[in-house]
């Protein structure tokens, strides 16, 4: 049970302004007592009870709807309890400072209640890392990944990874006291191996998926590039539907790089409209050439762009790109390869569309990734090495074997924040908003 000393947090979980329904969160040790001082009950668990809040005086603060959840079966793994109030700021305002005049009682730092439920061992730290993902998600696959993730698949993954390591350290640990000295070859070493390389082979698996998983976390980047007057900006604003860029028959009129972020098919996309490419004595818009480039050379895809009816040449480094020949409206023919499109009549456009998404999403549309950050990359990627220099050196003394199939075991549990897991924590939760 929570120690009656640990403060009992209060916040703001809805977004905050003004709404029609604001909930305000409890969590801690006081919740019950907090309830029975503002609403006169504790109601029933897990339903909804409308009572009047009222402060010390007596005075009525807000009619709300009130949930109480006790711990340990709650978010955080403590009594909990939810005020749905009328979403005004008044009202918020003197609820917040109501509940924390309470001994014990104070206002909740960012992630403060996640913190708490991963320490009452509710979420491991990938479901952790889900769930901020999934506040922040705003495109329909970045929901997918992120809710899969919130509901534990990487966990149950790395825990149908670790079981296996941990029983092949149990067959070494036999095998080593079985025979006398170094070198262990015999079958306890064999089936520990057989162990280890199944589980090489499922984080493979995992690994291939990672580069994907991280673009629907962060988003594909899509650049324009082409000469100047190809059209860019015109596609740029007919892609985002608003008037984002400046348009004008003036060669060399975007400079700066321009962003929008932009969902295709529930793809995120952050789409990048750069200046056109020419050598150009102007100082600035030579540094905008420098900077178009480099942006192409990361992108994920590049929408090199040619106005039909020019006979320009196509500059753009290697990499994944589509070819179009812009301003169809104006007649002419494309060359092979390019798609027709004009920004004006819209023309292509629904093509281009389809094809961006096939090109950034693949052919078939793939499970939602489980590796989705840098750190599940890296930890999976130590995993991996340890387990392939034991299948590298079978014959190797089983100390050396064993000492590897403790790094693999001890990089999976970090993914899982059961090691190592402070910095980690401290970071992510800095993220968080407050009344998470
Ligand atoms: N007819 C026709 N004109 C277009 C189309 N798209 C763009 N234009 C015109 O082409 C000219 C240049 O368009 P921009 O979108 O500014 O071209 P840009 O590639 O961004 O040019 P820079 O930023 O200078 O590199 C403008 O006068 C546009 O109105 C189109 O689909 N059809
Ligand atoms: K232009
Ligand atoms: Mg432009």
């Amino acid at each position: 049970m929570a120690d009656p000393a640990t403060p009992t947090i209060v916040a703001l979980s809805s977004a905050p302004g003004r709404a029609g329904v604001a909930v305000v969160r409890v969590s801690g040790p006081r919740v019950r007592f907090v309830l029975e001082t503002i609403s006169g009950v504790v109601p029933s668990p897990r339903q909804a009870t409308l009572r009047a809040l009222r402060d010390a005086a007596g005075d009525v603060v807000d009619q709300a709807l009130i949930l109480f959840f006790p711990g340990p079966a709650s978010f955080t793994g403590e009594d909990v309890a939810e005020f749905h109030i009328h979403g005004s700021r008044a009202v918020l305002a003197r609820l917040l400072g109501l509940l924390s005049s309470h001994d014990g009682v104070r206002l909740a730092e960012p992630g403060e209640f996640t913190r708490r439920a991963f320490e009452a061992g509710k979420l491991d730290l990938a479901a952790v890392e889900g769930l901020a993902d999934l506040i922040d998600s705003e495109t329909e696959w970045q929901r997918r990944q992120a809710l899969r993730q919130m509901d534990g698949a990487l966990g149950t993954a790395v825990a149908g990874w670790r079981q296996p390591l941990v029983e092949a350290q149990a067959l070494l640990a036999a095998e080593l006291d079985f025979s006398d000295e170094g070198d262990v070859e015999g079958p306890l070493v064999e089936r520990a191996l057989q162990r280890a390389a199944g589980v090489l082979a499922g984080l493979r698996d995992a690994q291939r998926g990672f580069a994907h998983g991280e673009r629907v976390r962060e988003g594909f980047v899509v650049v324009l590039a082409g000469p100047p007057n190809a059209g860019k900006s015109s596609l740029l604003n007919a892609l985002a539907r608003r008037e984002v860029a400046i348009v004008s028959p003036v060669a060399g009129t975007t400079r700066d790089a321009i962003e929008v972020r932009l969902d295709l098919d529930g793809l995120p996309v952050t789409l990048i409209d750069t200046a056109g490419l020419r050598d150009s004595d102007d100082a600035i818009e030579a540094e905008g050439v420098r900077r178009a480039r480099d942006l192409a050379a990361k992108a994920d895809l590049v929408l090199s762009l040619r106005a039909i009816d020019s006979d320009a040449d196509r500059d753009h480094p290697g990499g994944s790109v589509i070819a179009l020949a812009t301003k169809a409206d104006l007649g002419g023919t494309a060359r092979p390869g390019e798609l027709r499109i004009s920004a004006r009549s819209g023309e292509g456009m629904p093509q281009l569309l389809a094809l961006l998404v096939r090109r950034l999403a693949g052919e078939e549309q793939p499970e939602p990734a489980l590796l989705t950050r840098e750190r599940h990359r890296a930890a999976i990627a130590e995993a991996v090495v340890a387990l392939e220099r034991i299948l590298a050196s079978p014959g190797a003394p089983a100390e050396l074997l064993a000492e590897d199939l403790r790094l693999a075991v001890r990089a999976l549990e970090r993914l899982l924040g059961r090691v190592d897991v402070e910095d980690v924590l401290d970071q992510l939760f800095a993220g968080f908003c407050i009344g998470k």
